[in-house]
């Protein structure tokens, strides 16, 4: 994964706490292993298993096109010469910057990255890029000290670190006055989401530290911005959540424990909320984030936060309905239907069992080391802080129950033997109903048999079962957990649209398209 400003342990401490290696120290030791590496020619062969194996030329054959190669098991090998890569001299082992290395190959740029990940340093540079190894698993290297080590110090004071692009962005805006961007890219599982929690979490932290006494940068209802308030328009929406991490901040964990304003809370809380609609369990990743974002920051101009933004993109709507036996849905449902909170459930007509949900049963449920009612507990709290009424989040929950209860909604073919379609059990489309506000009659009519425009006049057209099934489904798609639709909040001002309102006329928009 790379972050770039278009702008492990102790390896992320500041220097001299541990030191990384890289091209310093003249010791006896070092001495001799550069004499050794003059001494041969120390190349990289290809290699299945490993990627690369170490070895040194014995000799070359046929015109140098080919070379022969002794490895570390003794063994000799015979490469052709355009499949191997010089090896870079022993003092950029550890290099904290790749682009400093002398023979910049795929080999040489894989070496070094696994040997700082074996040694717990994740973090590497690339020119400008910084490059994440996912360590999966807790490093000690996201703490209150290690943002202050990292606050207002360049980038050559320290190992390197994604608070280090943080802050250099953060020290750009502020002395620049321009807007800076942090471009976090890689593949599946690569920490993308982890990472920009810990951009944000920063950037927070540091924020907070540029506020007045009062602990908090700002009052949400009084930013002092720097711009215009028409910058200002913000949608607050989602966030991934740091199952693990950042989402538990404060915590007693020594990770981020400072004392952070509301409105710096407000941000970092977005992200359960964003996670539990937006990330579901994939194959690949247990905390996949299932659409894109672009996140926003404002800061007025002594660096205070200002408000924030988060876009969606590309929200994979069509999980709720369809997806791989090896992978869940949303994990708002099952946080949801594992809350344990009785009341909520009966409100919602929901049982507490995801297996009792067409749309849930047909693929994993579970998740190793992930427990949904936890992970309800924080989506709630995450609620709370933001700022919704008890209402406004009752009504989210009504979205995800009716699809659910959308679902489970069972059809059969008509008893007269014609293909229409008949609902064959109404109690799920009363549910539905209750829940959406919708008249029954209405539903059912739109779902079974629509009216369709057939030249200048309006018809009642006949459904079939798989036809009326489709249809479910793109309802499910319509009225899915985009909260975006729903959420408007700037600078701690956040309003939710009538919701409910919103959900009858996508569906009934939906139905009689
Ligand atoms: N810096 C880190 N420290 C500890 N664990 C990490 C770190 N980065 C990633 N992980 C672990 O790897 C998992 C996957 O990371 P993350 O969700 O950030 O990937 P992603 O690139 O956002 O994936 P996707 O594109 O599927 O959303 C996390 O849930 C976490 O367990």
């Amino acid at each position: 994964m790379s972050v770039r400003n278009a702008s492990a342990t102790l390896a992320a401490l500041p220097r001299g706490s541990a030191d990384s290696g890289g091209a310093s120290g003249s010791s006896a030791a070092e001495a001799g292993a550069a004499a050794e590496f003059a001494s041969k020619k120390y190349v990289w062969v290809p290699d299945k298993e490993a990627g690369y194996l170490p070895g040194w030329v014995v000799r070359e054959e046929q015109n140098g096109e080919v070379v022969v190669v002794a490895l570390p098991d003794g063994s000799h090998q015979s490469v052709p010469a355009f499949d191997i890569s010089k090896q870079n001299p022993p003092r950029f082992e550890l290099s904290e910057n790749i682009a400093d290395l002398t023979f910049l190959s795929e080999a040489g740029v894989s070496h070094c990255l696994r040997q700082r990940y074996q040694r717990g340093m994740i973090y590497t540079y690339s020119g400008l890029f910084l490059v994440a190894v996912n360590p999966y698993h807790q490093l000690p290297i996201y703490t209150d000290a290690i943002v202050a080590a990292y606050k207002g110090r360049r980038r050559e004071d320290n190992a390197p670190h994604v608070f280090a692009v943080a802050d250099e962005a953060m020290r750009n805006m502020l002395d620049n006055r321009e807007n800076q961007s942090l471009l976090v890219t890689g593949e599946s599982g690569a920490g993308k989401t982890e990472n920009t929690k810990k951009v944000i979490q920063y950037l927070a932290a540091v924020a907070a530290d540029m506020a007045p006494a009062t602990g908090s940068s700002l009052t949400p209802e009084a930013p002092s911005l720097t711009r215009s308030a028409s910058s200002m328009r913000n949608g607050l929406s989602k966030a991934g959540s740091s199952r693990y991490t950042m989402d538990k901040m404060p915590s007693s964990e020594g990770e981020g424990t400072k004392q952070l304003g509301l409105l710096e809370r407000q941000i970092l809380q977005a992200n359960p909320i964003l996670e539990a609609f937006g990330n579901a369990q994939t194959i690949r990743n247990n905390n996949s984030s299932r659409f894109g974002k672009f996140v926003r920051i404002e800061f007025t101009s002594t660096g205070c936060i200002a408000g924030a933004n988060i876009d969606w993109y590309l929200l994979e709507k069509s999980r709720v309905h369809n997806r791989s036996e090896a992978e869940r849905s949303f994990h708002v449902f099952y946080q949801l239907l594992r809350s344990g909170d009785r009341d909520l459930l009966s409100k919602l007509l929901l049982t507490g069992s995801p297996g009792d949900y067409a749309y849930l049963k047909s693929s994993r449920q579970n998740v190793e080391g992930l427990d949904d009612g936890v992970e309800w507990k924080a989506l709630r709290t995450a609620l709370d802080t933001v700022g919704f009424s008890p209402e406004e989040q009752l009504n989210f929950f009504r979205v995800v129950a009716s699809i659910l209860q959308i679902g489970n909604i069972q059809l059969a073919e008509d008893r007269s033997g014609a293909e229409q379609a008949r609902i064959d059990n109404s109690a799920h489309i009363e549910k539905v109903c209750h829940l959406l506000g919708v008249p029954e009659q209405e539903l059912t009519k739109a779902l079974l048999r629509p009216r369709v425009k057939a030249g200048r006049e309006w018809v009642s057209q006949s459904r079939t079962r798989k036809q009326v099934l489709e249809e479910t489904a793109a309802l499910c798609k319509t009225i899915s957990p985009d909260e975006q639709k729903y959420f408007h909040w700037s600078a701690g001002h956040r309003r939710l649209r009538d919701l409910r309102g919103q959900l009858i006329r996508a569906a009934l928009h939906q139905l009689h398209k």
